[in-house]
């Protein structure tokens, strides 16, 4: 495999572990971080402490606040900024992007205020076309591949040759498997709206509501992802794939996933607000929540379980009469209303 650089944006915990990948396949890896002190800290201590605590990083991973030094002569591109800042940090990269680049984003939700998805955002701002652009997805959590747990995930763009580029990049014998997909809507589709569930998960088990709901909070949490997914054009089998089960499944029992933690102790009784003082870091299904609601509406599809999460987190309804309007809904036959 012949070394190539990639510009990766920014150093949360993502981005972190996703540039060890990268910097253990060879490749030469230079990130961008909003603040000297970040940039300094990996460069001289190889530790990002805040958003990856304990792990090691690989010292061949250069820190820099340049935009322009992390993207000059680079390959690809690799942006894992929360869901909300995607805009403004794709904005800065414009001027030193070229068209031999191609970039791949690991971000998981949609721009709120539009209701596009993260490569519609990419594309928006890049003007790269969207064949330059692929999404990384699946079940990943930073801490497990900072580890080098086994792990596999999807790598999906409108451009075939774009996702093996990328393939080539990120896949590795030992420790991180990755598939190619063409359908770029279902799987950004999975990847945010998994989120959402894992939320409804965590607050489910901060209820001590037990195993057999949450079970069912997956099972037909997948079902109205699907409906939601197929009626935004995605290819229903993509749901039943990494980005789509294996990622609802990890995200929604393990206990590293930042939106299942959340859930819970909202399901505990602390305000929301507290919770993300709490925690730190992004907790994507909150936004997603919003996002997913008004789609949903806009597609004239049913999303019952995002429904009720909606009101819990915007209309301050009790989880627990949450769940009893879902237990109450209208009888329904199973198999009629998963929309495969
Ligand atoms: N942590 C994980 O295991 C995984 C996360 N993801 C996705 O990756 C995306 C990023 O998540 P994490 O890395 O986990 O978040 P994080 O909370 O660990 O880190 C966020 C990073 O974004 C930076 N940031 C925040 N606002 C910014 C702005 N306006 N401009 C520039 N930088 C800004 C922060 O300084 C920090 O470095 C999310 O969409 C998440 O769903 C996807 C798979 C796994
Ligand atoms: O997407 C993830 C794992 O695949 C990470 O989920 P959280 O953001 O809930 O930690």
């Amino acid at each position: 495999m012949s070394v190539k650089k990639v510009a990766v944006f920014v150093a949360g915990s993502w981005g972190t572990a996703l540039c060890q990948v990268l910097a253990d396949n060879q490749h030469e890896v230079v990130v961008w971080t909003r603040s000297e002190q970040q940039a300094v800290e990996i460069n001289e201590r190889h530790t990002n402490e805040k958003y990856l605590p304990n792990a090691v990083l690989n010292p061949a991973i250069r820190a820099t606040t340049s935009v322009e030094d992390a993207m000059k002569g680079a390959y690809a591109c690799l942006i894992v900024a929360p869901s909300a800042a995607l805009r403004a940090v794709a904005a800065q990269m414009k001027q030193y992007w070229h068209s031999d680049m191609f970039i791949v984003h690991a971000v998981k939700g949609f721009e709120t205020e539009t209701l596009a998805r993260m490569s519609e955002v990419l594309n928006d701002e890049l003007q790269c076309g969207e064949e330059r652009i692929a999404v990384l997805s699946g079940p990943s959590h930073a801490e497990e591949v900072i580890s080098q747990c086994p792990t596999t995930v999807v790598i999906a763009s409108a451009s075939l040759e774009t996702a093996a580029k990328a393939q080539d990049l990120f896949m590795n014998d030992s420790y991180f498997r990755v598939y190619t997909n063409s359908d770029v809507v279902g799987v950004e589709l999975a990847g945010a709206l998994k989120n959402i569930i894992a939320l409804g998960a965590g607050l489910s088990d901060g209820l001590k509501f037990g195993d057999n709901g949450k079970a069912a909070l997956i099972t037909r949490g997948l079902a109205e992802i699907v409906r939601l997914g197929t009626a935004m054009g995605a290819n229903p089998l993509t749901f039943a794939g990494l980005a789509g089960v294996g990622d609802l499944v990890v995200t929604c029992t393990s206990q590293h996933s930042r939106n299942w933690r959340a859930g819970s102790m909202i399901g505990q009784g602390m305000p929301i607000d507290e919770v993300l003082k709490q925690m730190g870091m992004v907790v994507e299904g909150i936004r997603t929540t919003k996002a997913a609601h008004i789609l949903a509406e806009k597609h004239d599809v049913q999303m019952p379980i995002t429904e009720q999460l909606y009101r819990v987190l915007f209309e301050q309804l009790d989880p627990k009469t949450a769940v009893e309007k879902l237990m109450g809904r209208v009888r329904k036959n199973e198999i009629e209303d998963i929309s495969f």
